[in-house]
């Protein structure tokens, strides 16, 4: 029987980020990698991460929450993901504020008429903290590079950790750069161990970046909210910002705000309820792992 059979599931989305919610909250159960690989398949339940909630292990706060990408892969920050189990959560039980925590620290949210506020906490820019593959003196640009050697499309991207690992290459036009054949060999380069999201960013002015991103264990996505906040900080460290922008993807606008008082980053967008269901086993099982026979009369 597969592990998550006859669970409960909510299918939401953050600006396109397809978000499938798993609360476990009743009994704490793991979510298989091969079981999440399998129920992403495009004819299934195709996501790109499942938020998955579990006991609070901390006071103040909802849930623990673990993150899955649709690759089966575990990441330690979702933006959209975290706006979605936001409003998953006021619906349940009607607060506008709730807080919950992550591998990364803790996630205090907001619900408002006018969008979801996440607090995604304090960025980090050491080299160990990203993390890269060994010393970096300056994380606002490092030495790496896409494309043929004597002409690279992507050069010296930024690299930030806001929970999780991102590089943000600067471009001038965006929709001239090819992210879906550059992302996989930077989001597994070896100069970054735990891999990373790769973003091209070009910024339109002071208050406005554009930004596609690749993202680790998943791939292009419609939006990508730790990517957004990444992008921001990195933006306003190297000056070409301020501090409060407004980020356009393909799925949308995210305002992104690294406050001046605390460092901590706060994220604004949406966030959708689109049907919910339960989890089959058929869903959870690949074809390949199915016995040879199986659907034979
Ligand atoms: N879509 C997310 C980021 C999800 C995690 C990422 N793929 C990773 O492995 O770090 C977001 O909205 O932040």
């Amino acid at each position: 029987m597969a592990a998550l059979e006859n669970r409960p599931f909510v299918k939401m989305n953050g600006l396109g980020n397809e978000i499938v919610v798993l609360d476990l909250r009743d009994g704490p159960l793991a979510v298989p990698p091969a079981e999440a690989r399998a129920l992403a398949r495009r004819d299934v339940l195709p996501f790109d991460q499942i938020m998955a909630l579990y006991p609070p292990e901390s006071e103040g706060t909802s849930a623990f929450v673990r993150i899955i990408n649709c690759d089966g892969s575990e990441s330690q920050a979702c933006g959209n993901g975290t706006r979605c189990i936001a409003l998953y959560e006021a619906g349940r039980t009607g607060a506008d504020h709730m807080a919950f925590e992550s591998v990364a620290g803790r996630l205090d949210c907001t619900v408002a008429p006018e969008g979801i506020t996440v607090d995604m906490g304090m960025p980090r820019f050491g080299w160990h903290d990203i993390p890269l593959a060994g010393p970096v003196a300056d994380t606002r640009a490092i030495e790496l590079q896409a494309g043929p050697a004597e002409a690279p499309v992507l050069r010296g991207p930024a690299v930030a950790n806001v929970g999780n690992p991102h590089a943000i290459f600067w471009v001038d036009d965006i929709d001239a750069v090819d992210l879906a054949r550059f992302g996989p060999e930077l989001e597994h380069h070896p100069v970054f161990p735990e891999r990373a999201n790769i973003s091209a960013a070009q910024i339109l002015s002071p208050d406005h970046i554009r930004l596609k991103v690749w993202e680790r264990g998943v791939g292009l996505t419609q939006a990508c909210g730790s990517a957004a906040c990444a992008t921001a900080v990195s933006a306003a460290r190297l000056g070409l910002t301020g501090r409060r922008v407004t980020v356009s993807l393909p799925g949308g606008d995210l305002v992104i705000d690294w406050r001046e008082s605390d460092d901590h980053i706060l994220m604004t967008g949406p966030a959708e309820f689109e049907f919910d269901g339960r989890l089959t086993a058929d869903m959870l099982t690949a074809p390949a792992d199915r016995p040879a026979n199986a659907g034979a009369a």
